[in-house]
Parts: C-alpha cells; structure tokens; sequence
C-alpha cells in the first residue's frame, strides 16, 4: 500500500530524512516512533506532497507522493501535526467544508465523529482551546473513508479519556481493515493498536518491529551469585539472550514462558521476576536518556 525507495529530505545542508525504505502492507498498524527532530512529520509530510524530496520516491496504493498528489489524497486521510484551521469559522462548517472537498468524506459522518469526542461544533475556531480545536482536526480525519489514515500525534494536547476514546477509533478504523500509519510519542498507544513499530533515529529507520511477536517476550530476572549453569538443549530457542551483572541475571525469553520457568526454579535464585518486554525496552536500546545508558 505504502512504498518508499530511498526517500531523503534536505532542508538547506541539513538532512533530516535519509534513505528511507519503508513498506508497509494494506491493513496494516504501524507506528512511526522517534524523539523530536527524528524525521517523522518531515515523512509525512512527504508522504502526503506538501514536501518534494531531495532524492527517491514514495506511492500510496500505486500513485505517486510527490506527482499525483490528487490520486494520494482520495487513498488518505491525514491528520497533521500542527492542526490548523478557519478561525472565523464555526466548527460545524470547518467540518462540512473538509468533508464535502474530501472525496470519500461525509457530513453525517463528521458531525457523529464529533459528538464522540464530546466536541461543541457551534463554537468558533478561533474560540476553541487547543484541545478542542485537535478534536475538530480528528473528527475531519476519522470521519472519511479513506482505506488509508496517516495521523501525526493524534492524540496531542487531549485528556486522557478522550486520548483513550480516539485510540480506540483508530483502533476500529484498523479492524474494519484500513491501513493506518501514525506517530506518537506514548508507546503504550502504539503497543495498543498497532501490529507493527518503526523506530527512527536522526532521519534514519534504525528498527522495524513486529509487536506480535514482541508480545510473546518476557525479561525474567532473579539474582544469583554463581555463574549461571549452561542452557539446556531444548530451552535454546526459547532464550533470546542473557545478562549477567554481578549476582543479577537477566534471561530474555521467547514464546512460552513454562518451561524456561520450570529449569529456572531448580537454581537455587532469589527474588525471581518475570515481566512482558515492551516496546519502549526496545526504544530505550536506540534512545534510552543518557543517565539510563551510562548505568
Ligand atoms: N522547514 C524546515 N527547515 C529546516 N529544518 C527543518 C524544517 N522542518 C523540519 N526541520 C528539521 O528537520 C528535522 C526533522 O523534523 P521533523 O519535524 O520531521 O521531526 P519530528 O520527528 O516530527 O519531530 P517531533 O517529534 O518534534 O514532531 C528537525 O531537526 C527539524 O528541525
């Protein structure tokens, strides 16, 4: 649905995207993740041609990012970072005007979007609180039915039970079988909804992770104070990986976590833990704070 070849965004001598090649399958989830600066509104940006690259290529669904901006737009909907709209207009007519241009938009559509998000479409933009004027910008982008939803941190500046509600409808978008590409800085959103993460870094996709399959990892860590006694044959494939510092260990494992727990328990260890390794362990090994990577 999603292809990119190369893609690379200078602005002036800075390069901010370089040599992407992303591919992302019809009906899939993926968060774009990344600390600021990263590069990922500058791809969206791309994505959607309100930016040229400086080299390679991007289509959606076959048409091309950069030179057939209309055919991109009608396979979109595409919630922006910044949220800018008409600020003498009335929400409600910020809504029929998006949804009339859009091609596969819908007023009904739109007023009903907004009502979820418990969103007064009778008051001004310009009156609008930041928050609100974020709803009106969703209640745009999720009221169309556009196979693909690109979104730029939907859920900034909005309460945590209206943050809960729009993670949900993106969630719903996505199990009627829309393809959805979104940024955000909370990991647990991204864990939430999507099948899939990249990670980027200073403009480059430094990871891409299935989090099907990161779902099925656990970090257990006991403390122990010999060296730990080689790994049985049959639990080989089930351990991803070993750390030993001083008496405490940790063991990353894979898939079941029975059997791995049934050789652990004939140690003599104390103070056994076995938690789910999550997304932001596998951020943190690409961005973890300076404090963290110096301990
Ligand atoms: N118009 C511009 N001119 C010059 N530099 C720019 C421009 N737009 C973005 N940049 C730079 O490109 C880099 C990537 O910016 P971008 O907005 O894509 O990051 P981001 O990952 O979306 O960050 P955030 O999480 O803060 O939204 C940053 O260093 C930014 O300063």
């Amino acid at each position: 649905m999603l292809i990119t070849h190369d893609l690379t965004k200078k602005y002036g001598k800075f390069l901010a995207l370089d040599h992407a090649n992303i591919e992302i399958a019809e009906g899939e989830c993926c968060g774009v993740l990344g600390p600021n600066g990263a590069g990922k509104s500058t791809l969206f940006r791309l994505l959607m041609g309100f930016l040229s690259p400086s080299h390679g290529t991007a289509t959606i669904g076959g048409r091309d990012c950069q030179h057939d901006k209309v055919g991109v737009h009608s396979l979109v909907s595409y919630l922006p970072g910044d949220v800018r709209l008409f600020d003498e207009m009335k929400g409600r007519d910020v809504l029929e005007f998006f949804a009339d241009i859009h091609p596969r938009g819908n007023r009904d559509r739109s007023y009903a979007t907004a009502k979820r998000l418990d969103l007064d479409i009778s008051r001004r933009v310009g009156y609008m609180s930041t928050g609100m004027r974020q709803k009106l910008g969703l209640s745009i982008a999720l009221s169309t039915d556009a196979p693909m939803l690109i979104m730029d941190e939907p859920t900034t500046s909005l309460d945590p039970n209206v943050r809960a509600e729009v993670i949900r409808m993106i969630g719903e978008a996505h199990k009627s079988g829309r393809t959805v590409v979104i940024c955000s800085h909370v990991l647990s959103e991204i864990e939430d909804i999507c099948n899939r993460a990249i990670i980027m870094r200073q403009g480059n996709v430094v990871h891409d992770q299935n989090l099907h399959d990161l779902a099925r990892r656990h970090a257990v860590s006991f403390e122990f104070d010999k060296p730990l006694p080689s790994i049985p044959e049959s639990l080989r494939d089930r351990i991803a990986g070993i750390r030993q510092s001083e008496s405490q260990v940790t063991v990353e494992t894979e898939g079941d976590l029975r059997d791995v727990m049934g050789w652990l328990a004939q140690l003599p260890l104390t103070n056994l833990k076995a938690q789910r390794l999550g997304l932001r362990e596998v951020y943190d090994r690409y961005h973890a704070p300076e404090s963290e990577r110096a301990a």
